[in-house]
């Protein structure tokens, strides 16, 4: 059977080589490029010295064109604009684009979106383990039977991390949205500081923490008048997002091109 041949891009960051290690170990796919954004301390350099491993004959490229040239997928956790650029080379060359990149604005998305309108298959989460796309689903359902209990979302990272809320936390709170049926940007709370006076009803509130090596914890509190439930989930290892990023390149190969969630990939809206 043919593999799938995969870029991945941020190559030279954290989740690059989990992505890396992640392709080198999976039958069904290949790693055929490594790109890293200009001026990267890592270019030059054999992808699999990165991970520890003999090298893989894939030396790290800012060549995006050079490094898609025979490629079906790139595995892209990177930042908003190297996303947005990579989902439209992604559209012309009628690629597989996964897209874990975080802290994107409204018109970033809107531009990955019509990218999957122009010829890329995209999927694209704030987070790729199926045990968080599992959260949400819990959390939409408990949003919605529980529609008085006010809902709180908590998340912790490691230092270095740039966007906040995480990702993550915004998918949980768009799930409680769903749930409710409301629309999260017009409901969300995202910093509280000061006299801010009581709790708004219907809101959707957000908590960050950062510290340490943190790789992500989150946690979605539902608080009633006299009880408390929490939804959490702790990820111990980044291999989770990358191995659930290569199960995204393996099914989006299969669909039409358009834009996809990893609720999609796992069936969950089936
Ligand atoms: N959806 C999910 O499941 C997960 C998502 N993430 C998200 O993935 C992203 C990356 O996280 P992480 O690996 O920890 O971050 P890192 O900073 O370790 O890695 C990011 C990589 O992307 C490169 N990069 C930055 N800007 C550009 C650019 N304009 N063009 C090309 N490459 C660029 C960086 O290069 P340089 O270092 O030289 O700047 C670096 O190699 C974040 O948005 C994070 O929130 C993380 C984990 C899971
Ligand atoms: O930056 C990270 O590290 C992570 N980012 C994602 C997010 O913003 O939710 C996913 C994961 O929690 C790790």
């Amino acid at each position: 059977m043919t593999r799938l041949r995969i870029v991945v891009a941020g190559a030279g960051g954290r989740m690059g080589a989990a992505n890396i290690r992640a392709v080198a170990a999976h039958p069904g796919v290949e790693l055929v490029g490594a790109l890293d954004r200009p001026g990267a301390a890592a270019l030059g350099k054999d992808a699999g010295m990165l991970i520890g491993l003999e090298t893989l004959g894939v030396t790290l490229t800012d060549d995006t064109e050079a490094a898609l040239s025979g490629a079906d997928a790139i595995i892209d956790f990177t930042a908003p604009a190297a996303s947005v650029a990579l989902a439209q080379a992604a559209a012309r060359h009628g690629l597989v684009h996964i897209i874990g990149t975080t802290g994107c604005s409204e018109a970033d998305d809107a531009a990955i979106a019509a990218a999957g309108a122009a010829g890329a298959r995209i999927v694209k989460s704030g987070n790729f383990s199926p045990g968080v796309v599992t959260l949400a689903a819990l959390v939409e359902k408990a949003a919605r039977a529980l529609a008085d209990y006010d809902v709180e979302v908590l998340e912790m990272h490691h230092n270095q991390k740039v966007d906040a809320p995480s990702g993550t936390a915004l998918m949980l709170g768009e799930a409680a949205a769903k749930g409710r049926h409301i629309a999260l940007k017009d409901h969300s709370v995202r910093v509280r500081d000061g006299h801010t006076g009581p709790r708004e009803v219907g809101s959707i509130g957000f908590a960050t923490l950062r510290g340490g090596n943190v790789i992500g914890d989150h946690t979605v509190i539902l608080a009633g008048a006299s009880e408390r439930i929490e939804l959490s989930h702790r990820a111990q290892d980044r291999s989770i997002f990358a191995n659930g990023a290569v199960r995204a390149a393996l099914w989006a190969k299969a669909q039409p091109p358009g834009f996809y969630s990893m609720a999609d990939v796992l069936g969950l809206n089936d």
